[in-house]
C-alpha cells in the first residue's frame, strides 16, 4: 500500500518530469525550426526574428553604466564596477588588459574592450560587458571616447539586481579599495581638464619633520580633530573641509609638510597647477572630479596667477566691454577660485583639505587667506635648534653630541633653512651614520661660521659703500655750491 505523502511525491515527480519533457520538446522544435528556416531565408532576417522570439520567451534587462555621470563628474558606480570586476575578471574573462601600476612591480588586470563575463548573485546570472564608443568629431566639450559597462540579466531578477546586487558591488568595491589602497598623487596638465595619477610613496612623516614640537603637535591635533568631525560639521551646517596656508622661505619644508599630512591622514593629494587651468569652467570641472579624503594643494599661489585685483574691479560695476575682455582673457579669476574654497561649489565634496603654499605671504590678496578660508596659517621658518636635533636624528641617528651646543648658539643668529642643514648632514654611505656624525657636524659648524663671516663681510662692504656714496655726494654739493658763488 502507498501512503498519501508518497502518492503526492510520485505525482509531483511525474509533473516535473512532464514539465522538463515539454520544455525539451519546445527547445528541440525551436532549434529545428531555426535550422530549417535559416536554410531558405536571408540569415540576418532570421537572426533578427529569432532574437525577437528569444526576447519574448526569455525577457532580459540591460543596464548601461557610463564612465561619466554628467558633463563634469566621474560616475562613482562605474569606478566601483571597475574595482569589483577587476577582482573577478582575471578568473573568468578570456580577453584582458594588463596595466602596470606606477611602481612598476605590480599590475592590474582589466576586462578588455568588447569582452564579457558572467557573475552569479542570489540565483541570478548577470552578464557584464565592457565597451568604448568613439566619436572622431568630438570637441572640447565632448569626449572623443565614451567608456561604459553593461549588465544584462533576466527580467525576473530585476528587483534582486537593482535592489541588492548593485549595492553589493559598491560595498565590495569599498572593501577592496581600502584593502589594496595605495595613496595617489594627482596632477593636471594643459591639454585636458583631467587628472593624471601616480602612486604616492613619499616617506615624510611628522616624526621626521624638523620644526618646533608644540607647533607640530598643534597641527597633528588639528588634523585629527578634522578627521573625526563629520557629525560636528553636519551639525553646524558647514562643508566638511579645512584650509591650511603654509608660508615661509624656500627649503623650509612646506612640500614635506604636505606629504606628512597626506601620510598621517591617509588621504590622496591633488596637486593643482593653476597656470595650466584654462578658465573657471575648467577649474570647476577639475575640482568637482576630486574624491573625498583628499588634500587639494596649490603650491606657490603667489606665482600661480595674477589673482589680485579681480574682485576689486568687480566691485566697481563692470561694463560690457570689461566683461567681454574677461571672457577673451579666458583665465582663472580670484572669485572663481574662492567659489571653490568656500562658495557654493565647495559643497560638492567633503572630507577635503585645501592647502596653499607661498614664499611671500604679504603678496597675497587678504580675501584669499582670511581666517575661515585658510583656517590655519602655519609659518615654516629657518632651522631652529629643536629642528636641527630632529634632522640630526634623521640623518645621523644621534640624539646628542659635544658639538650640539656650539651649533645651537650659531643657529640663534643664523638664517639657514632645514633643506640646507639636511644637505650638509646627509651621508650617502654604507658606513654607520653615527661614525660619520662628528665629520658632518664639524662641516655644519664650518658652513654656519662661513656664512657668519660672509655676512660680516657683506655688512662691512655695505657700510664702506654707503660711506663712499656719502663722500661723493658731499664732493658734488661742494662743487655745485662753488659754481654758484
Ligand atoms: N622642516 C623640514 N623637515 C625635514 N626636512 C626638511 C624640512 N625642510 C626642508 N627639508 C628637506 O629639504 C628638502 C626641500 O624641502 P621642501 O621642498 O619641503 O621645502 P619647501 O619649503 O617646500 O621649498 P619651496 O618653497 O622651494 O618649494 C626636502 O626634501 C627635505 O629633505
Amino acid at each position: 500500500m502507498f501512503s498519501k505523502s508518497a502518492l503526492v511525491a510520485a505525482m509531483e515527480k511525474k509533473g516535473s518530469n512532464k514539465m522538463f519533457s515539454n520544455f525539451g520538446s519546445t527547445l528541440a522544435s525551436f532549434l529545428l525550426m531555426y535550422a530549417t528556416i535559416s536554410k531558405f531565408a536571408d540569415s540576418s532576417l532570421v537572426n533578427r526574428l529569432f532574437a525577437m522570439i528569444k526576447a519574448f520567451l526569455f525577457p532580459q534587462i540591460r543596464i548601461v553604466i557610463p564612465a561619466e555621470s554628467g558633463y563634469w563628474k566621474k560616475n562613482t558606480l562605474y569606478l566601483a564596477v571597475e574595482t569589483y570586476l577587476r577582482a573577478n575578471a582575471s578568473a573568468k574573462a578570456k580577453s584582458l588588459k594588463a596595466i602596470a601600476d606606477q611602481g612598476g612591480d605590480k599590475f592590474k588586470l582589466k576586462l578588455d574592450e568588447n569582452e564579457s563575463i558572467t557573475d552569479k548573485f542570489g540565483g541570478a546570472v548577470i552578464k557584464w560587458g565592457y565597451y568604448c564608443q568613439r566619436n572622431p568629431t568630438s570637441n572640447h566639450y565632448e569626449k572623443s571616447e565614451k567608456h561604459y559597462y553593461t549588465l544584462n540579466f533576466s527580467k525576473c531578477h530585476r528587483d534582486l539586481v537593482v535592489g541588492s546586487y548593485l549595492k553589493h558591488i559598491v560595498e565590495t568595491s569599498h572593501e577592496l579599495s581600502s584593502k589594496y589602497k595605495q595613496r595617489m598623487l594627482y596632477s593636471n596638465s594643459t591639454e585636458e581638464d583631467e587628472w593624471t595619477k601616480v602612486v604616492f610613496k613619499h616617506p615624510a612623516k611628522f616624526d621626521t619633520l624638523a620644526m618646533d614640537t608644540n607647533k607640530k603637535n598643534e597641527i597633528i591635533n588639528d588634523l585629527t580633530c578634522f578627521r573625526n568631525s563629520k557629525n560636528y560639521y553636519a551639525k553646524i551646517g558647514k562643508t566638511w573641509k579645512r584650509g591650511y596656508l603654509l608660508y615661509g622661505p624656500p627649503g623650509t619644508g612646506k612640500s614635506t609638510m604636505i606629504a606628512a599630512m597626506a601620510n598621517f591622514l591617509e588621504y590622496d593629494i591633488y596637486d593643482l597647477e593653476l597656470t595650466a587651468v584654462k578658465n573657471n569652467v575648467s577649474l570647476r570641472r577639475l575640482l568637482t572630479n576630486t574624491a573625498q579624503k583628499a588634500i587639494i594643494v596649490i603650491e606657490d599661489i603667489d606665482c600661480s596667477l595674477a589673482l589680485t585685483g579681480d574682485r576689486e574691479s568687480k566691485k566697481k560695476k563692470k561694463s560690457k566691454s570689461d566683461m567681454d575682455e574677461d571672457k577673451r582673457k579666458n583665465t582663472v579669476t580670484l572669485s572663481g577660485l574662492l567659489n571653490f574654497i568656500d562658495g557654493l561649489w565647495s559643497a560638492c565634496g567633503e572630507e577635503r583639505i585645501v592647502v596653499f603654499t607661498t614664499n611671500h605671504v604679504d603678496k597675497l590678496d587678504p580675501a584669499l587667506i582670511r581666517r575661515g578660508r585658510m583656517d590655519m596659517h602655519i609659518e615654516l621658518s629657518y632651522c631652529s635648534y629643536e629642528a636641527f636635533k630632529v634632522l640630526a636624528k634623521n640623518y645621523l641617528d644621534i640624539d646628542s653630541h659635544p658639538l650640539f651646543n656650539e651649533i645651537g648658539e650659531l643657529l640663534k643668529t643664523k638664517n639657514i633653512t632645514p633643506a640646507d642643514v639636511a644637505e650638509v648632514l646627509i651621508c650617502n654611505t654604507t658606513e654607520s651614520k653615527v661614525s660619520r656624525a662628528t665629520e658632518r657636524l664639524e662641516e655644519l659648524v664650518a658652513v654656519l661660521k662661513k656664512d657668519q663671516k660672509q655676512e660680516e663681510k657683506d655688512a662691512t662692504e655695505e657700510k664702506d659703500e654707503t660711506e663712499e656714496q656719502g663722500r661723493v655726494k658731499s664732493f658734488l654739493y661742494a662743487q655745485v655750491r662753488r659754481f654758484y658763488q
